[in-house]
């Protein structure tokens, strides 16, 4: 059986579980979780001799906070990312992600502009996830627009910024990713997603997996992420 590409509803189903009194989990913990998972993903594809220069970009939710998480990781990794976080939640658990990434020096940027995009190797797009829908609001058509015009390779998180949860880059007004990383499950809208991608979020049960027949592919070993590029592109 196939692995299951998740509605936007059922998307947000299995987050409200995974965080329920059932479940156990909190979003600090999911979050923690998720943002390891891409930053194991983005350090197995892009080596940082050659790209270590990545310009984390935050949206204002949790795909942000994933964003927040990543670039700490990938700074203990030996990265040298930089944050782009126009859009800052007030929020505790996100103050205290963007203190942490102070503290190790991380520096946030004001601007996302071409001179910028000059001196990126990689840009991890952590813009929007699944919660995103309908027209894109400011300031991030502008974002969305440069992040379209540049030749820098994008890898997004969870899904591709501005992409339709379920119908895919609509269109074509959003950046084409050269990398997705899913979380807990890929989002329908990624079936249309041609390029490598991997798999993170390695926390669902067997029965959470049997529940909702997500068919998901096993994690190897003690890795936090799976390769499923050959999986989902024979589909296609
Ligand atoms: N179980 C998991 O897999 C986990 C996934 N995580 C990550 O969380 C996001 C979903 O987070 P959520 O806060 O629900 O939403 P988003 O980050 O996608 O965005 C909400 C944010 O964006 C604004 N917004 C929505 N639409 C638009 C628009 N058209 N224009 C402008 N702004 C828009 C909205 O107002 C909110 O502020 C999931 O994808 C994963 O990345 C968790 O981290 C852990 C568990
Ligand atoms: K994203």
């Amino acid at each position: 059986m196939s692995m299951k590409y998740l509605s936007q509803r059922v998307a947000q189903i299995i987050d409200e579980e995974l965080m329920s009194q059932a479940g156990g989990f909190s979003i600090d913990q999911l979050m923690e979780l998720a943002g390891f998972s891409v930053a194991q993903a983005v350090a197995k594809v892009y080596s940082k001799e050659s790209y270590s220069r990545i310009l984390v970009c935050c949206g204002p939710g949790n795909n942000g906070g994933d964003g927040l998480v990543a670039a700490r990781h990938l700074s203990h990794f030996g990265y040298r990312p930089s944050i782009f976080y126009p859009k800052q939640s007030k929020k505790d658990l996100f103050q205290r992600l963007a203190t942490q990434c102070n503290n190790l020096k991380i520096p946030f940027v004001n601007e996302l502009n071409k001179q910028l995009l000059n001196n990126t190797d990689l840009v991890l797009d952590a813009i929007f996830g699944f919660s995103f829908s309908g027209e894109i609001r400011t300031p991030f058509g502008e974002v969305i627009q440069t992040l379209k015009e540049t030749n820098v390779p994008i890898a997004s998180v969870d899904i591709p910024s501005a992409w339709d949860v379920e119908k895919g880059n609509i269109d074509g007004r959003s950046f084409i990713p050269t990398m997705l990383i899913s979380l807990t499950a890929p989002k329908m809208g990624a079936q249309q997603f041609k390029g490598i991608h991997y798999l993170g979020g390695r926390f669902v049960t067997p029965e959470l997996d049997r529940k909702f027949e997500l068919n998901l592919p096993p994690y190897p070993g003690i890795e936090q992420v799976v390769d499923i590029t050959n999986l989902t592109n024979e589909r296609l």
